[in-house]
């Protein structure tokens, strides 16, 4: 299905933030590798946290869900002998469960989006896993993958490359406290999407399991024989999902709440909301809840986006409209996700009349205040976030867009254009032709 944005000056109501994709993730992860009975309050719905419930319950835990919760039971260190596992186009999902495959005799993780997830590299894990002895059958780093674990994969000293991404070493930290032998993680050159990191851990600790970080989450000390304990858990509102809706609200004269963003969440992507304010976006942030009042002004900044990785995006789109020239720095990483979301991204702001350059690890935008021409089709690139993005630019552009395929908007946000929608956009789907 495409999507038309219709060029939309006034955004207006209150939403509820949807449930945050990478704590979920989490939560179902540790839940399952519990033995006992946890729950979940608010997990959220879209095809990566799906991905995850397919692929635990394939794994041997149990699962009930009604409108507000779901429990899991557990199958703790000893998952069940399953051939084949299904992550979709989920990399978090992938890598986390690649790691937890260390545990079974001989899983293969097949190949469903050859032109996205498919080309993503994992040899950094591939590597480190082989280090405690998993060997691990790939296709020159990428999909299919099988491991072959078990008994064997005692834990050890790990090294592991962080410069491509945090995924590699969350991995590790969710395995490692399940082996037999203490181990030592040490992560080499440099450590993509810090703060997610400290996400994994902050999960970890709220399931029971130790582990020893330095400082700078660099080096790990983490005792073998742990065991995860069956918790409640609650999940917070999503800031990657909610930086677009953000977005949208800052190019627009707008009067916008969204609720269930707190102020002190580990997610750096809560960084929209000092980019909208260094941006000079009218907004406040209290209780929770981020009111934003735009007047469809916004000034030019630089930022770190390695520092909210997954809101870059969306920051892009509002930079598009910004009096100035914005860079947005130390984001080589975003090459290796869904897309390229360097060279594909920007070649899709072009075609929408965005002034944007690329360097190999930057993203310049000179501002178009007075807006872009539209009037293009899209191509989402099997990209969530390029969707959510465009509909952004889409909103001030002086002709509709069309974005092809956006039902792929479903890997973490499948209700974005119904809160759009609710907001008072004019998207509507329309069938591909
Ligand atoms: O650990 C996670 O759940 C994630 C880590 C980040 O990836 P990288 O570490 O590859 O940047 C982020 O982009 C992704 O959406 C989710
Ligand atoms: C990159 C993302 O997810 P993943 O790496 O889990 O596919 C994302 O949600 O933007």
């Amino acid at each position: 299905m495409d999507v038309l944005v219709t060029p939309t000056p006034k955004l207006q109501g209150e939403l509820q933030a949807l449930s945050s994709k990478n704590y979920t993730t989490r939560y179902l992860l540790v839940a399952a590798l519990a033995e006992g009975t946890s729950t979940i309050y608010y997990p959220a719905h879209s095809e990566d946290s799906d991905a995850m419930r397919r692929c635990i319950r394939d794994l041997g835990a149990v699962i009930e869900e009604d409108d507000e919760k779901i429990t899991i039971t557990g199958f703790g260190a000893h998952p069940r002998d399953v051939k084949e596992l299904d992550v979709g186009n989920a990399g978090a999902v992938l890598r986390f469960l690649m790691a937890i495959a260390a545990l079974a005799p001989d899983v293969t993780f097949i190949n469903r989006y050859p032109d996205s997830l498919g080309k993503r590299p994992h040899d950094d894990l591939i590597d480190a896993l082989g280090q405690i002895g998993v060997d691990v059958q790939h296709n020159d780093g990428k999909l299919p993958i099988t491991i072959r674990g078990g008994s064997a994969v005692k834990g050890g000293k790990i090294q592991v490359s962080g410069n491509v991404s945090s995924q590699f070493l969350s991995a590790l930290l969710f395995l490692t406290p399940l082996l037999q032998e203490d181990s030592e993680i040490e992560v080499l050159h440099d450590l993509k999407s810090k703060v997610v990191v400290g996400q994994t851990l902050e999960v970890l600790e709220q399931a029971g399991i130790v582990i020893e970080a330095s400082d700078d989450l660099m080096r790990y000390r983490v005792k073998g024989g742990q065991k995860y304990a069956a918790k409640e858990y609650i999940v917070q509102g999503d800031y990657p999902g909610s930086a677009a809706v953000l977005a949208a609200a800052a190019v627009t004269q707008s009067d916008v709440k969204l609720h269930r963003l707190m102020e002190n969440s580990k997610q750096g992507e809560r960084a929209i909301v000092d980019v909208l304010r260094m941006m000079e976006v009218p907004l406040t942030h209290d209780n929770g809840v981020v009111h934003v009042q735009g007047n469809g002004r916004l000034k030019a900044l630089e930022f770190d986006g390695d520092k909210a990785t997954d809101a870059v995006l969306a920051m892009v789109a509002a930079a598009v409209f910004a009096e100035g020239t914005s860079r947005f720095y130390d984001v080589e990483n975003l090459r290796f996700k869904e897309c390229d979301r360097i060279t594909d991204y920007l070649n899709e702001l072009r075609k929408a009349g965005a002034n944007v350059e690329e360097r190999r690890s930057e993203i310049i935008v000179h501002g178009r205040p007075e807006g872009v021409e539209g009037g293009v089709e899209i191509n989402a690139h099997y990209d969530h976030r390029v969707i959510m993005a465009l509909t952004v630019v889409g909103l001030r552009a002086k002709a509709p867009i069309r974005i092809r395929d956006a039902h792929h908007v479903a890997k973490s946000y499948p209700i974005f254009f119904d809160h759009m929608k609710a907001l008072g956009a004019n998207v509507e789907w329309v069938e591909s032709d």
